[in-house]
């Protein structure tokens, strides 16, 4: 049975147990279970803090987990990620009051609170910095209205935290973060770890991509799988109607209207678009 850390509260949540659901799992009803049991596909979900997984996963104890970058950075465990899951993207930057730094360099001798200091060491060492790194559990843009910091490292969204609290980014982010995949770094092959990596890749393609039909008359055949390649190759089947083909492909969602039109101009007709719900490619 495989044995998967799955967050069980916070940004993360609501979003992985609903794409382990696409991806055919069994997901727990009552918020308040920790454990939830799979048998038809041999896997057990185990609800953890976010923060905590890594070092689950890292220690051999689980088998795979879902949690954020920033986190898994900032566990420092032997845990590596194996598949970005595009979802909970965040950054992960510093931030002052205007006018305190106008970069980071200036950051040697500040103190720098943030719920992350695992991933702020990192940053400073890497930079050769020397900034005295004081930990708090959340809230910490409050921390330099406080006077306990200069600077504060935390997740930033869409920024209205900042603003509120009179704010300033400094610089680049540290890191881009996003929900990812992790396992244990060095762990041996695994056809049931494979399965599951497979199931939460088909759900991605199933989300980013659109299954596209048109009909158009087989001497621009050419010209129209040019703008539809597809992953491998467009398929293409008879029409009873002489002289013209029916064509399939998988194109991006975000990109499908364009290309629609760009098929209408040149003449397919009957262009239609349905969803993907399910693949394995
Ligand atoms: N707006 C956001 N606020 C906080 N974390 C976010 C946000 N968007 C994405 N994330 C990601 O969610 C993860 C943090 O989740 P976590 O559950 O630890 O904190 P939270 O969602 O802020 O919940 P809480 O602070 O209530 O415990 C990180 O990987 C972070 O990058
Ligand atoms: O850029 P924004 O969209 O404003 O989002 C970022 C803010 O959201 C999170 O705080 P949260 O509400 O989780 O509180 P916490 O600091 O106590 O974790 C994070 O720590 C930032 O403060
Ligand atoms: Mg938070």
């Amino acid at each position: 049975m495989l044995r998967i850390a799955v967050p069980n509260k916070g940004t993360l949540a609501e979003s992985a147990a609903q794409m382990l659901r696409e991806a055919g799992y069994r997901q727990r009803t009552d918020s308040r279970d920790l454990v939830c049991r799979d048998d038809p596909n041999g896997v057990e979900f185990f609800y953890l803090r976010p923060r905590d997984i890594a070092t689950y996963v890292g220690s051999g104890d689980l088998d795979l987990g879902i949690t954020g970058r920033d986190l898994l950075v900032d566990a420092g465990s032997s845990a590596e990620e194996i598949l970005d899951l595009d979802f909970g993207a965040a950054t992960f930057r510093f931030a002052a009051r205007p006018e305190t730094l106008s970069s980071v360099a200036e950051l040697d001798g500040r103190r720098v609170a943030t719920a992350y200091p695992g991933v702020v060491h990192r940053y400073l060492a890497e930079h050769d910095l020397k900034a005295e790194v004081i930990r708090l559990d959340g809230a910490v843009e409050n921390a330099v209205r406080l006077g306990v910091a200069d600077v504060i490292a935390d997740v930033v969204s869409t920024g209205a935290t900042l603003r509120q609290a009179g704010l300033v980014v400094v610089g680049d982010p540290l890191l881009r973060s996003s929900a990812v995949l992790v396992r244990r770094a060095g762990a041996p092959a695994n056809a049931q770890v494979d399965q599951f990596d497979r199931r939460l890749h088909g759900v991605l393609v199933a989300r980013r991509y659109v299954m596209l039909a048109y009909d158009v008359r087989a001497d621009l055949l050419e010209r129209a799988s040019a703008l539809t390649p597809g992953i491998e190759s467009p398929t293409i089947s008879p029409l009873h109607r002489e002289g013209w083909v029916a064509v399939q492909a998988m194109v991006r969602r975000d990109e499908v209207h364009r290309i629609m039109d760009e098929l209408y101009d040149l003449g397919a007709r009957a262009i239609l678009v349905t969803n993907i719900h399910a693949c394995r490619l």
